[in-house]
């Protein structure tokens, strides 16, 4: 299979050098001429995953025509407010029908799209051929082999399972769903609740609070997914709770370790900062905020961060307020025919 990587951040060069490694030809598509040179001579991405060795027939290039030539796949894996851009300037590079696969978690700044939807928006006959991977995948760990499970989600059953084909090993074990909807967004909003929980950890919180700001978390989660069409279950899954769990406790998360500096007294500004890559939990903040708005979803946890995040809030006012709001009602009803997804 010939694979083009379009971003070469720390997501797009593990998946990259996993592709490497599961004998596919993988060429990455880096923005930044040096970076390419350092992947190309030095088979290193010291910018974005220090310390990792790279497999050397794994190639990059700065030419988006290049990258994508001849691509069996194409794989985004540029933070989402970047993805519009990306998807755009691909789109005459892009012949024959390759699957179009994202790994990206967020959401379209401008139209509050999921990313399939921004894809299908470009390539309007490709709603069989678009794919997502997602899950708990810190790049960290899987760029060094550590053992990772991950969902390849798509409309077309043939699509999803060519995915998890091509990403499958002895240390990726992928799964498949029919539901993109529900992958995409367990994705995304978890973030939010990772700068929660980050947050609770810097104001010197337990882990009592840790378990509430997860637990009530995914509630709001499955509460907006199911507005927008995604089955509960997945937020059972992988790309719905297990992403949650390792975003929100793994010293690998951009999300946590934004969370946790705030908490400490840093300004949003100076936490990004120190963070230096993708942190896609604020963007996702005040879009989800704004979705509840629109559907008239309660989002507590998202409207409390929003008010730290962009309204200057102290955390520990937000947090009081969180605690001391009305009292209600743990469990709530379901649709049951929302449940599950399923191919035909
Ligand atoms: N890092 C991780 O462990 C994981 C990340 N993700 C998701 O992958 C997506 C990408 O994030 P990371 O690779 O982690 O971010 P990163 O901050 O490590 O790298 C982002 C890369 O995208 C490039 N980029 C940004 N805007 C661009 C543009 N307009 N054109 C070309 N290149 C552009 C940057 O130059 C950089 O190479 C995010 O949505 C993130 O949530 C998903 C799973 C795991
Ligand atoms: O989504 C991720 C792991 O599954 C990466 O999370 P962060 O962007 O917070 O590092």
């Amino acid at each position: 299979m010939n694979v083009a990587v379009l971003g070469a951040g720390s997501w797009g060069t593990a998946l990259a050098a996993t592709l490497v490694k599961n004998a596919c030809r993988v060429t990455i598509w880096a923005r930044d001429p040096h970076l390419a040179e350092q992947m190309n001579v030095q088979h290193e991405n010291p910018r974005y995953l220090a310390g990792a060795q790279l497999p050397t027939e794994l190639s990059a290039t700065t030419e988006l025509e290049h990258a994508l030539s001849g691509a069996d796949v194409v794989i985004f894996a540029v933070p989402s407010a970047s993805m519009r851009d990306v998807v755009e300037r691909s789109q005459a590079h892009i012949v024959g029908h390759p699957i179009l696969c994202h790994a990206v978690k967020g959401f379209d700044p401008k139209s509050y799209s999921t990313m399939t939807d921004l894809i299908l928006e470009y390539h309007a006959d490709a709603a069989k051929r678009v794919c997502v991977i997602a899950g708990p995948s810190h790049a960290e760990e899987v760029v060094t082999g550590l053992p990772t499970t991950i969902v390849a989600a798509a409309y077309s059953r043939l699509t999803a399972e060519t995915v998890q084909d091509l990403f499958m090993n002895r240390v990726l074990r992928v799964y498949t769903n029919p539901d993109v909807k529900g992958a995409e967004l367990g994705g995304a909003l978890k973030n939010i609740i990772a700068l929660g929980v980050g947050i609770a950890d810097g104001l010197g919180f337990g882990d009592n609070a840790k378990a509430a700001l997860m637990t009530r978390g995914l509630t709001e989660i499955a509460r907006l997914g199911l507005k927008l069409g995604a089955s509960v279950l997945t937020f059972a899954g992988l790309s719905g709770v297990g992403d949650l769990i390792v975003t929100c406790t793994s010293r690998h998360s951009r999300n946590y370790q934004t969370g946790k500096l705030l908490g400490q007294g840093k300004s949003l500004d100076e936490a990004l900062k120190v963070v230096g890559m993708a942190v896609e939990g604020v963007n996702t903040t005040r879009i989800a905020v704004a979705l509840a708005d629109t559907h008239a979803i309660e989002m507590p946890i998202a409207q409390a961060l929003y008010a730290v995040l962009f309204d200057g809030k102290p955390p520990r006012t937000a947090v009081e307020d969180l605690m001391t709001r009305a009292r209600i009602h743990e469990i709530e009803e379901v649709a049951s025919e929302q449940i599950s997804a399923s191919w035909d």
